[in-house]
């Protein structure tokens, strides 16, 4: 074609001292399928074809069930593969009886990374030493007595190890399947190059030396690789490259090996291959090959002209372009059609521009195995540090535990057991219960803390006057019971005042009496113990019919309930506060009470016994007189402590005595 007549076109522009001109065109792209080149970019066939995106990898739990045409004998048990034949596989994570396969038993699987024409390629943990491993499974069971059914377990095992090789770890036959295991490195340099596109240049020169040490290091062990390619080389977090994929390798002095060599990717191979056997200078076409498709990102031709074009030597200009002479020179040296004219892996190490390069490539490779092997060596110490701190201190934070436990525990019997009410009167109750509790009084006089009547879930503070043995100890005979003991507890002193129940008999002697139970400031838990609220409140309401006997009986009860208050009135009355002799003595709390406990126990004055003799002497009718509540004692402010109460009991009991 003439290349005048298609000016537009951007593979017509020729440069270099090949055309005499050089025709300046303007750049307008020009769709793929109309140019005179069927080679393009492979961000431009993107462009031209419709996206297509890989769905995101399946999270794999088991090895996938695959069918085979091959009828096949299943041996269970696995089968190392090493170069003496195979062996037992042992490992103390593998457990025959168990109907897992060996991999599913030593490894967690974590996701398939790869599929290839020979199986599929798993990451996974395993369990011997918590690593991440790239574990190739092969996906149809392979035919008996196969040659080549070992050929790239036994081509890991021959190749000795190399920084810029994929390393091999073992490999191993189950069920006739073959699982080999290997490093597993970040990603392909195909899936690189896809995404990045033309790679930066100093980037393709690190690559191209990591692949030709790694080609140099195979054909001096008389090796050739055969299948060259981007998916079959990989990529570590450092940007190092590690050639793998081993299923193809010819080991030059196998002859079987040679007989049955196969032909790798059509994208990469080299001509003559066509006709002929695989060589050490394919090798090197294909490393040309890849090294050309990662600098110009050319999308490279499995067949047809363009095949031909490229090992023809016609690669447009423009897939030069920002790429320096010396890489486009050794490329173009690279992908000669002419195999002897191509430079071996020696000749090439020893080009000026890589001999400059791989130095400093060996030495950035070995700081970062340095870095790597410092780094596991550390996390491996962490963790050993780690497991040891938490088995040494287990026991002690067990001890500091148990210790807290119990000292709580001792703390709330000590707290229940030094719980004493000998006066049972309201204010003597709340007294105690406060200084115990740690209730300020003068919350008190602003709010009655125990006037929780619409309140079934009282503070903490305030329920414990209603429970345990504070309430039990209370019993001056069997016949109180509950009544007395909520009197007793229920500390709302406001509710004194003129009995409304001792009116609804009209024969009885109008007494001053304690209400003992109004519907405000009791709470309903102790209103409900309560007889007389329950025939109260039952009075109140419209479906209650109570009977003449009924109100009879509250009636007694309410005049014996009258009389047994006013005697433990008279009782408090004629308590001797000086008489030390006959004060209890108590043991001073434990040390294990809590402090604020323990100084307001030590500061509240001892408690004088109550004369219960009193209570059992006969009443002489006539002579008791009503006690007239004094004003003070109604409207009483909560004041703190047992002195107030002192001080009201004497003014009490001298107003009491000036009215006699
Ligand atoms: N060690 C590894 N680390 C990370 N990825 C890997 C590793 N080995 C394989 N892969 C992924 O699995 C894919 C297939 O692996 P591999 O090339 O070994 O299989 P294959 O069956 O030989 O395929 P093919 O014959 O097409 O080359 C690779 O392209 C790569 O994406
Ligand atoms: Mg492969």
């Amino acid at each position: 074609m003439d290349e005048t007549e298609n000016n537009t076109s951007i593979d017509s522009v020729e440069v270099g001292p090949s055309s005499p001109r050089v025709v300046a065109t303007p750049r307008i792209p020009i769709p793929v399928m109309m140019r005179e080149t069927p080679l393009s970019t492979k961000r431009e066939r993107q462009a031209l074809t419709p996206r297509f995106r890989r769905p995101a990898p399946r999270m794999i739990k088991t090895v996938p069930q695959t069918r085979s045409i091959w009828s096949v004998r299943k041996d269970t048990t696995p089968q190392l593969v090493t170069p003496h034949g195979p062996q037992e596989l042992e490992s103390p994570h593998y457990d025959r009886a168990n109907t897992q396969t060996f991999f599913e038993q030593v490894f967690q699987i974590d996701e398939i990374i790869g599929r290839g024409s020979f199986g599929e390629v798993f990451a996974a943990r395993c369990r011997e030493d918590s690593r991440l491993y790239a574990v190739k499974v092969s996906i149809a069971p392979m035919r008996q007595h196969s040659m080549s059914k070992y050929r790239e377990a036994e081509s890991h095992m021959i190749i000795p190890p190399h920084k810029n090789l994929v390393k091999f770890y073992r490999a191993w036959e189950e069920t006739d399947r073959l699982y080999i295991q290997t490093e597993l490195c970040e990603q392909s340099l195909q899936q690189y190059c896809s995404v990045q596109h033309a790679l930066p240049e100093n980037e393709i020169w690190n690559i191209f030396v990591d692949l030709l040490e790694a080609v140099h290091h195979l054909h001096s062990n008389d090796m050739i690789h055969d299948d060259i390619k981007p998916e079959n080389i990989f990529l570590t977090k450092h940007k190092i490259c590690k050639l793998g994929d081993f299923g193809l390798v010819i080991n030059l002095k196998n002859p079987n090996d040679v007989k049955s060599a196969e032909e790798g990717d059509s994208k990469y191979l080299a001509p003559e291959v066509l006709n002929g056997k695989p060589t050490f200078a394919s090798d090197i076409f294909s490393l040309g090959v890849t090294i050309l498709e990662a600098a110009t990102d050319l999308d490279v031709p499995s067949n047809g002209d363009a095949w031909h074009q490229i090992r023809n030597g016609q690669i447009p200009e423009r897939f030069f372009v920002g790429i320096s002479s010396d890489l486009r020179v050794l490329i173009e040296q690279m992908i000669n059609k002419e195999p002897m004219k191509r430079p071996t892996s020696d000749a090439l190490r020893k080009h000026l521009s890589i001999r400059t390069r791989l130095d400093s490539r060996r030495r950035y490779i070995l700081s970062m195995d340095m870095r790597d092997g410092f780094c596991n060596l550390m996390s491996s110490i962490l963790v050993w540090c780690m497991a040891f701190l938490s088995v040494v201190f287990h026991p002690v934070t067990r001890f500091h535990e148990a210790i807290n436990n119990r000292r709580s525990e001792l703390c709330a019997q000590f707290v229940n057991n030094q719980q004493h009410t000998p006066i049972q009167t309201p204010e003597t109750s709340k007294v105690y219960s406060e200084s115990l509790t740690g209730v300020a009084l003068r919350q008190a006089s602003q709010i009655s803390p125990f006037d929780f009547s619409d309140d079934e879930n009282p503070p903490h503070s305030q329920r414990r006057l209603f429970t345990g043995p504070v309430s039990r100890r209370l019993n001056f005979d069997d016949e109180m019971e509950d009544e007395e003991q909520a009197t007793c507890s229920s500390s709302n002193s406001s509710a004194i005042e003129t009995a409304e129940d001792s009116l609804s008999s009209p024969k009885k002697p109008v007494i001053p009496v304690t209400r003992q139970f109004s519907s405000r400031g009791t709470p309903k838990s102790a209103r409900r113990l309560i007889p007389s609220y329950r025939n109260r409140s039952g009075s109140r309401d419209p479906t209650h019919h109570a009977g003449a006997g009924d109100s009879m009986n509250s009636s007694i009860l309410d005049q014996e309930r009258t009389d047994r208050y006013l005697r433990m009135r008279l009782a408090e009355q004629q308590l001797d506060w000086n008489d030390h002799s006959n004060m209890i003595d108590e043991a001073p709390p434990p040390m294990s009470c809590p402090p604020r406990i323990r100084r307001s126990l030590r500061d509240m004055p001892r408690m004088p016994v109550l004369n219960f003799n009193l209570l059992d002497e006969p009443i002489k009718k006539g002579k008791e007189k009503p006690v007239v509540e004094p004003a003070e004692l109604r409207q009483r402010p909560m004041r703190n402590g047992l002195k107030s109460l002192r001080s009201r009991m004497a003014s009490f009991q001298g107003s009491s005595g000036d009215e006699n």
